[in-house]
């Protein structure tokens, strides 16, 4: 599903103009269908509408929305919470309030009818809104979230940014959030994705083949991208046509993080699995992965013949920070694409290791606190705006970058990007993060394109968790029980 940006959205309304669709028609079909919408949703009014409007053409909208809603019988009026209409089509959609419906400034009989209201319609700030609310929206967006009634958003929450998907204190918090013409970064993306509530998706006018035809630099992941990475098997397929992978994972004390990401490659198909190792984690980790061969290190010569012969590596999981010798001799002659994960990345940040220097294709794989440690911001500055922070990652690496957490965002260095849709806080367990970068890097190693294999990858990795979920409880759920879930989910990729 393409995710529309602010400019994409404008440029997409220009187009519908061009094609002949006046805006004067857009916005009386937006705000049309928010107060169908919610007459959709909870029925017919059962108590007094406020519709909270700011200057531009979200509170354009709702000008329009209340006169509909008028119509239909409510009890209804506006609040202009910034004055009047600063637009010439919400200044008309203004002009065409019916007397019936009340027009309220920000005091005292306001706030007895917001407080009085059965339903508030959100048309503050849409897509226009950047940075923090102001005082008075501030005031009655609080205000608004505190009362028992009804809460329907025009496009987007009030205080949520676009394409972003930061939120300011106070945001509308929305049961349904009614999305014009397409979704916008900030309906999947959190913190804002949590403050929409159900998302609808409704056509105002604009002709559905330049909304399909149109670009955009976001996506969310679909089982089409997915369907694209699993291509059906060569039936002389044999063990080195099916993507050699190496791994430079686990050591003393994180023996665990290797055998997670090495069972999930393995379970990808990849062919043949090496592992490099120190010697005395080997009996270990060949007890518990049969299928790997080992590469057990007593000298740099074996680690080079190893990378050499791999198609791809994963590098990372559960290392520790006391290798810092066999990462840097990694990151620095590795041939093949790479993964970096977890303490690969930690040792970049460390020693300030310049990721996009790197000559060969990579995915940086971090959680919030290693893209806070790479970044140089705290966890919570990073979580604020997740994409900007994953597009952000990429270019910094000058590769993919994914960023973990609900809604991972995958981002490009060209500043595309995807947000993936599956997965919840089940998999929030440690050892989920090394489950998903073996089987990225199983991708890679079947040839796969590294911003395929990550979003890929990472939907994949989140069906299996939702999937354990329905069967094991989000609570008892553990990443080693997402293996047993690919398979059934192959399966079914198979079937078809
Ligand atoms: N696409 C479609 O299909 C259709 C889209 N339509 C609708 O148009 C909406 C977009 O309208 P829009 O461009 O007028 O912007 P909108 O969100 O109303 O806000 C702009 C105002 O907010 C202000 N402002 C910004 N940040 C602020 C802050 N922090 N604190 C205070 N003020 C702040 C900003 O001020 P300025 O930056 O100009 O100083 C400006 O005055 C879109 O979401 C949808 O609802 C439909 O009508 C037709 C079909
Ligand atoms: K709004």
């Amino acid at each position: 599903m393409k995710l529309f940006s602010k400019t994409e959205m404008q440029s997409l309304e220009s187009e519908g103009v061009y094609a002949g669709v006046s805006l004067w028609e857009m916005m009386a079909g937006a705000g049309a269908q928010l107060a169908r919408a919610a007459i959709d949703k909870w029925g017919q009014p059962k108590g007094p509408a406020v519709v909270l409007c700011g200057k531009g053409n979200n509170g354009g909208d709702g000008f329009v929305c209340a006169r509909e809603l008028a119509e239909l019988g409510a009890e209804c009026a506006v609040l202009l919470l910034h004055g009047g209409p600063n637009t010439d089509l919400a200044a008309a959609a203004f002009a065409r309030l019916p007397p019936s419906v009340k027009v309220l400034s920000p005091g005292a009989e306001a706030e007895a009818a917001l407080m009085g209201a059965w339903l508030v319609v959100d048309c503050v700030f849409g897509f226009g809104f950047r940075g923090e609310l102001d005082r008075i929206s501030t005031g009655y967006l609080r205000l608004a979230n505190s009362l028992p009634c009804h809460r329907i958003a025009a496009d987007l929450p009030s205080g949520a940014e676009c394409d972003t998907g930061r939120v300011s204190p106070d945001t509308l918090r929305a049961e349904l959030t009614i999305a014009f013409t397409g979704a916008k970064p900030a309906h999947e993306s959190y913190p804002a994705k949590e403050y929409c509530g159900e998302v609808r998706i409704c056509p105002v006018g604009i002709p559905p083949e330049l909304v399909s035809k149109a670009g955009t630099s976001g996506e969310v992941t679909g089982s089409e991208h997915l369907r694209a990475l699993l291509r059906p098997l060569d039936i002389q397929a044999h063990k080195g046509s099916q993507g050699r992978l190496l791994m430079v994972c686990g050591s003393w004390g994180m023996a665990g993080a290797c055998v997670m990401a090495a069972r999930a490659a393995l379970r990808c198909g990849v062919g043949l699995l090496d592992i490099v190792c120190e010697e005395r984690v080997y009996p270990l980790l060949a007890g518990a992965v049969p299928e790997a061969v080992f590469t057990v290190l007593d000298g740099p010569d074996r680690l080079f013949g190893s990378l050499k012969a791999a198609n791809a590596c994963v590098l990372g999981c559960g290392l520790g920070n006391g290798q810092e010798s066999l990462i840097r001799q990694v990151l620095g002659c590795c041939p093949v694409p790479l993964v970096i994960d977890a303490d690969g990345l930690n040792f970049c940040a460390r020693t300030g290791f310049d990721l996009s220097a790197l000559p060969v294709p990579h995915v940086i794989t971090p959680h919030p606190g290693e893209a806070a440690r790479l970044l140089g911001r705290s966890v919570a500055e990073i979580q604020a705006g997740r994409i900007p922070a994953a597009l952000e990652l990429a270019k910094l690496s000058d590769g993919p970058a994914l960023l973990k957490g609900a809604a991972t965002v995958t981002a490009r260095p060209d500043g595309r990007f995807a947000i993936n849709p599956t997965g919840n806080p089940g998999m929030a367990k440690g050892g989920s993060g090394d489950v998903l970068a073996g089987m990225i890097g199983a991708f890679l190693s079947q040839g796969a394109e590294p911003f395929e294999a990550a979003r890929g990858a990472a939907y994949l990795h989140g069906l299996a968790g939702d999937r354990c979920r329905d069967r094991l409880s989000a609570r008892g759920m553990l990443p080693t029980d997402l293996s047993s879930e690919l398979l059934e989910i192959f399966k079914d990729f198979e079937r078809d």
